[in-house]
């Protein structure tokens, strides 16, 4: 093919991408009016025969909200092929006018080996930096693979050793993801998947991570399914306790909570601790909360109970502070033979860079984990079943997630020396600033979950 370029312009490129980048999991402005969609870096990839691929990052501005920039690597073919059918923005059989097929790259299994082959390679590639972590190679010919699993990015297994991860939504600057393993991994930390290379660009003049490479765990598990399966033998066993069930899983929380303390301790002993004041952060905490309450409705009503949890926070001085994970959850935690990782250190994905990287306390983390203990115990527990089974299943929940959170503190307690139960105030507060935070996401995402972090504020703020 003679440069996708040509006969894909990036006018043409960019009327199609408005039209599909909204459908997009991890596309993050959903509900926003797309105003222009405008293209940052177009780099070849890859141009023979009839194959071609660009690495491509567009900026998409909206009529009421900041730009946004995503990473779309796109691949152009002059025929459609079946298999990337699921994966296609256009034609050739599509509007008029559009001559090639065009779809996302990371599908093909042909633009993956040549992304592998770069990655080997390192170096400069057209306006991309490839980066190794001293100390580590790659091998060349690795096979990649695309995970499909519905995320904010793209993660794609290569050769079953390594796991490259290109970010979606892409922020001017260094994204924690590459940040905060890179600098575990060489404080020694064991409890996370060790960091082997990066991928950077100078986008609008500032240096930007685009995407990273780590050990693939195989044979892992992720702590949500885990949980889940937990939770369903549980209610399998309707007349047996937490503890009774063969896959309790207390065990595992108690050690998730001393993987967690560990990589506290070495975030903290690695890139410095601080304090911030109380006031600051309840500052923080309640403007989300009234910016989360303007947006979704159904937070009016507990809204003053939560302020009142808030304004609690602000009387407790001055807090101990340090860089931390920030988006923990049980997905973000994978269970090799040997023992718990830490993963995905980005942050959560509605912050801006800056929020991501202003260091907090530890248990802003320990309430995610309580969070998702929540969130894996009520998941089963269907609304529409009938009152009498309903709170049997309602109750068996709340004994699993109280057991669990009892766990990982205890875990957590264990190997810090500091029990996060100890500091309830504050802890509880990051819990409902979490669940406020999930009300906008399940609003925004999956409405049918709304109820999950509802349920919980309205718990959190009863006791
Ligand atoms: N190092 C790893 N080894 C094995 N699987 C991984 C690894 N990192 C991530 N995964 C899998 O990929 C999924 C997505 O990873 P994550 O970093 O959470 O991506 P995202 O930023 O898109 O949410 C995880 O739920 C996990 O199942
Ligand atoms: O994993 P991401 O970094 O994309 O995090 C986002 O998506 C998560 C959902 O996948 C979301 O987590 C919420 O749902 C989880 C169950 O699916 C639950 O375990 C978490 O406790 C709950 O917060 C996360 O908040 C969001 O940032």
């Amino acid at each position: 093919m003679s440069g996708a370029g040509e006969a894909y312009p990036d006018e043409v490129l960019v009327a199609d991408l408005r039209e599909w980048l909204p459908h997009q999991r991890w596309f993050a402005a959903k509900g926003q009016t797309i105003e222009d969609v405008e293209v940052v870096l177009r780099n070849a990839v890859v141009d023979e025969g009839d194959l071609a691929a660009d690495h491509l990052l567009v900026r998409v501005s909206f009529t009421s909200a900041p730009a946004q920039i995503y990473q779309v690597p796109l691949g152009f073919r002059r025929r459609t092929v079946d298999e990337l059918q699921q994966w296609a923005i256009t034609g050739p059989d599509g509007p008029a006018g559009r001559s090639l097929f065009v779809y996302d790259g990371l599908r093909d299994q042909e633009i993956l080996d040549r992304y592998a082959h770069s990655l080997a390679t390192g170096g400069t590639h057209g306006t991309l930096e490839l980066h190794h972590v001293p100390g580590s190679t790659i091998e060349e010919g690795l096979r990649g693979r695309a995970l499909n699993a519905e995320q904010s990015n793209t993660s794609v297994v290569l050769g079953e050793q390594l796991l490259l991860k290109l970010f979606r939504r892409v922020t001017l600057g260094v994204n924690p993801d590459v940040e905060l393993p890179l600098a575990l991994g060489e404080s020694g930390c064991r409890s996370i998947a060790p960091i082997r290379a990066w991928i950077e660009a100078e986008i609008d003049g500032v240096r930007t991570t685009l995407a990273m490479v780590q050990d693939f765990a195989a044979n892992s598990a992720d702590g949500w399914s885990m949980a889940l399966g937990s939770v369903r033998d549980l209610m399998i066993e309707g007349d047996l306790r937490a503890d009774e069930v063969g896959t309790d899983f207390a065990g595992e929380s108690h050690r998730i909570g001393a993987a967690v303390a560990d990589v506290h301790a070495h975030l903290a002993s690695a890139l410095g601790s601080s304090e911030r004041p109380a006031v600051e952060l309840a500052g923080e905490m309640t403007a989300r909360l009234e910016a989360a309450a303007a947006e979704v409705p159904d937070l009016a009503e507990p809204a003053g109970a939560v302020r009142a949890a808030f304004e609690q926070v602000a009387s407790l001085g001055r807090i101990p502070v340090h860089r931390i994970h920030g988006d923990l959850h049980l997905g973000q935690v994978l269970r090799t033979p040997e023992r718990w990782l830490v993963i995905d250190f980005e942050g959560e994905p509605a912050k801006s860079l800056e929020e991501r990287r202003r260091p907090d306390s530890p248990l802003r983390d320990v309430a995610g984990m309580m969070r998702s203990f929540d969130y894996a115990a009520h998941h089963s527990v269907d609304e529409g079943e009938s009152t009498e089974v309903s709170s049997q299943r309602g109750f068996r929940a709340k004994e699993w997630a109280e057991r669990n959170c009892a766990a990982f503190c205890e875990g957590y307690a264990a190997a810090a020396g500091l029990d996060p139960r100890e500091s309830n105030v504050l802890l509880r507060a990051y819990e409902l600033d979490k669940a406020v935070y999930e009300v906008v996401y399940e609003a925004r995402n999956r409405p049918s979950w709304l109820r999950l972090p509802l349920d919980a504020i309205r718990r959190l703020t009863e006791d």
